[in-house]
Parts: structure tokens; C-alpha cells; sequence
């Protein structure tokens, strides 16, 4: 159970970056040295009694906590980019957002073949970008053990599309479209 003054340190904008679209801002809470500690403590939680090879973590929001939830584990971090921006040779997978469309890449050698694997974002809400990262892990053949998120937003639908994808999520809070 996370403290009420995580959950209100994120900031609630509506209408951005569209009409209708009430956007979870989680720059006050990583601002926030008592919310970010409370956050990557929480999101590690679960994962400190398994076995997890690496972490992949999903730019750009998803690499704050990524980075700081790989050192808290004590493993590496993977990348998974936006189109242009990793040098080498790469695996792609396109996916539709609630406000777009985009692509991730992974370079081919970011993750060891049968390796387990743990997924972070910042947030889920159609699940489009969690899971074509899904697919990017399995394209490499490593093996995701879960996917961890500091938010989820479930009338969007995207836990439930990685439930039955079979990886175990965890999040911190919920909110819906109010
Ligand atoms: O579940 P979904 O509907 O796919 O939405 C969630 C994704 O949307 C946001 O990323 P965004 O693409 O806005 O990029 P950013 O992290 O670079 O800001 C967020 O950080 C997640 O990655
Ligand atoms: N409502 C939302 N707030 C912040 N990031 C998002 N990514 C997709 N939907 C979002």
C-alpha cells in the first residue's frame, strides 16, 4: 500500500496533449526525493525474492525508473528507444497510443537469449507501448517475467491486454478518467 502523498504528487493536467485526455504528469513526483524513493522502493518490492537477469526500460519516462529500479535490483537496464536513436542494428515493433502512433527498437544484442527480463513504464493505459516492448523481448528471445509501472489507468485496458499476454504486472496507483 503506497502513501497518499505519493499518489498526490503526481500532477493531473487535463486536455493535454489533446481535448479529453486527462494527463498523469509524473515530473512532481520524481521532483520530489520523498515520492521518488517511496516509488522505486515500492515498484522494486515484489521483484527483490525472484530472479530477474535485466531490466528493460521504455523511453523516455520509463528510463527514470527503469534506471532506478535496475540499481536497486542490482542488474543492468535495456533500452527500448523511439525510432532514430539507437546506433546499431535494431529489432522494431509500431504500436498505437491513446494520443498516436510510434515505434520502439531494441538493439539486437541488448538481451541475453532465455534471460528473464522485467518491463518498466512510468505508466499503463492502452497498453500499446508495454506491449510492443513485450514483443521486442520475445523477438530477442528473453523470457519476461513481469512488467511494473508506477501508474496504470485499467478502463484504458492495457493491464488486462498483458494479463492475457500471461506477464504478471505490478503498479502503484490506479486512476480513472476523472
Ligand atoms: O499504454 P499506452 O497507451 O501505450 O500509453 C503509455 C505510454 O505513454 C507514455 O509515453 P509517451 O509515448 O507519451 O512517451 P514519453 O515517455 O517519451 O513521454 C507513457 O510513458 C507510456 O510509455
Ligand atoms: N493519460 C496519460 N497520462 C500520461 N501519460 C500517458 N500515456 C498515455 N496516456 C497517458
Amino acid at each position: 500500500m503506497i502513501s497518499d502523498y505519493l499518489k498526490n504528487s503526481v500532477t493531473r493536467v487535463p486536455d493535454y496533449p489533446k481535448a479529453g485526455i486527462q494527463f498523469r504528469d509524473i515530473t512532481s513526483l520524481v521532483a520530489d526525493g520523498r515520492a521518488f524513493a517511496e516509488a522505486v522502493t515500492a515498484l522494486a518490492e515484489p521483484y527483490l525474492s525472484q530472479a530477474v537477469d535485466k531490466v528493460v526500460g521504455i523511453e523516455a519516462r520509463g528510463f527514470v525508473f527503469g534506471a532506478a529500479l535496475a540499481r536497486e535490483l542490482g542488474v543492468g537496464l535495456a533500452l527500448a528507444r523511439k525510432p532514430g536513436k539507437l546506433p546499431r542494428a535494431t529489432c522494431r515493433e509500431t504500436y498505437t497510443l491513446e494520443y498516436g502512433e510510434d515505434a520502439l527498437h531494441m538493439h539486437l544484442d541488448a538481451l541475453e537469449p532465455e534471460s528473464r527480463v522485467l518491463l518498466v513504464d512510468d505508466l499503463i493505459a492502452t497498453g500499446g507501448t508495454a506491449l510492443a516492448a513485450l514483443r521486442l523481448v520475445r523477438q530477442l528471445g528473453a523470457s519476461p517475467i513481469g512488467a511494473a509501472f508506477v501508474i496504470a489507468l485499467p478502463e484504458l485496458g492495457g493491464l488486462a491486454a498483458l494479463q492475457r499476454q500471461r506477464v504478471a504486472t505490478h503498479h502503484l496507483m490506479e486512476f480513472a478518467g476523472e
